[in-house]
């Protein structure tokens, strides 16, 4: 069994920086994780890169050869991937062994993750080869100053949830910039009438139902809700993890191969 996390989200969320700040993490406290890049466009990494997308197709190659644009281009790599995830992509991963734990740093193109097909085939591919699969979808704080942002972001959410139908971590990342925590709160533990009150205020009365509607899908199913991550915080790194292991149940394989462990066995 392999564990991986499928770390999406809007461009600019910190995507990138919460892979490189995992890994350090996860190196100081003497664990190990692969960080994957599976942006074409990435250029640099604060991450040692296991495997890279960029050796098997590359964003600038298809913009010139193919005279696309930078979306246009990303949609083309991902569809290579796609194509490739028999061969190139099952190569690679030969290379890690049964428990290792792989982290997918994604591009930050909602369509990837809202309608487009790849990314789904892409996790159908991982758990076809015994990956415990999560998605950690990051949302940058800075832009929850409101609740028309909050309700856009937790849409945004949950069609990645509906689209990939994995155990799904929600993080408000940056968490460092905001400096006045009530402004967040209300969102992170969102309770429905109180931001329902907002909604309404903030938006023409012919939207009051659809207003009602969308604050019961966030509040009544509990579909959606936001674990902080402030990076200065060793603690808030651990915490996070300690979700998302819990949600591809990591540390409860280990537990059961420690049990079976008999020191017995051991003939030397
Ligand atoms: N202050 C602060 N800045 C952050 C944090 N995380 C990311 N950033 C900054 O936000 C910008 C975008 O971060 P990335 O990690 O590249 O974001 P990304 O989601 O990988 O972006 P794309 O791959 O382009 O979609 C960079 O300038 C980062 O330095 C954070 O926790 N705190
Ligand atoms: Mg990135």
């Amino acid at each position: 069994m392999g564990y991986a996390q499928l770390v999406i989200g809007p461009a600019g969320s910190g995507k990138s920086t919460y892979c490189s700040s995992l890994f350090r993490h996860c190196e100081a406290v003497g664990r190990s994780i692969h960080v994957v890049n599976l942006d074409p466009a990435a250029e640099q990494f604060d991450y040692p890169v296991a495997v890279d997308i960029r050796e098997l197709i590359c964003l600038d190659d298809v913009m010139e050869e193919l005279g696309l644009g930078p979306n246009g281009a990303l949609m083309y790599c991902m569809e290579e991937l796609e194509d490739n995830m028999d061969d190139w992509l099952t190569d690679e991963l030969d290379n890690y062994l049964d428990d290792d734990y792989l982290v997918f740093d994604c591009p930050g193109q909602i369509e990837l993750f809202s309608h487009v097909p790849v990314l789904r085939n892409f996790v159908e591919h991982l758990k076809s080869k015994n990956f415990n699969v999560c998605v950690v979808y990051l949302l940058d704080s800075q832009f929850i100053t409101d609740v028309t942002k909050f309700i856009s972001g937790c849409m945004a959410s949950l069609s990645a949830m509906i689209q990939l139908e994995l155990p799904h971590v929600n993080i408000l990342s940056k968490m460092d910039l905001v400096t006045n925590k009530r402004d967040i709160e209300d969102f992170l533990n969102p309770q429905g009438q109180v931001l329902l009150s907002e909604l309404n205020q903030r938006m023409a009365p012919h939207f009051l139902k659809l207003n009602k509607a969308l604050i019961d899908l966030v509040d009544q199913y509990s579909m959606v809700s936001f674990v902080p991550l402030d990076l200065r915080k060793e603690s808030s790194i651990r915490y996070i993890l300690s979700q998302i292991d819990n949600c591809i149940q990591y540390g409860e394989d280990a537990d059961v191969k420690v049990k079976d462990f008999d020191p017995e066995d051991i003939d030397d």
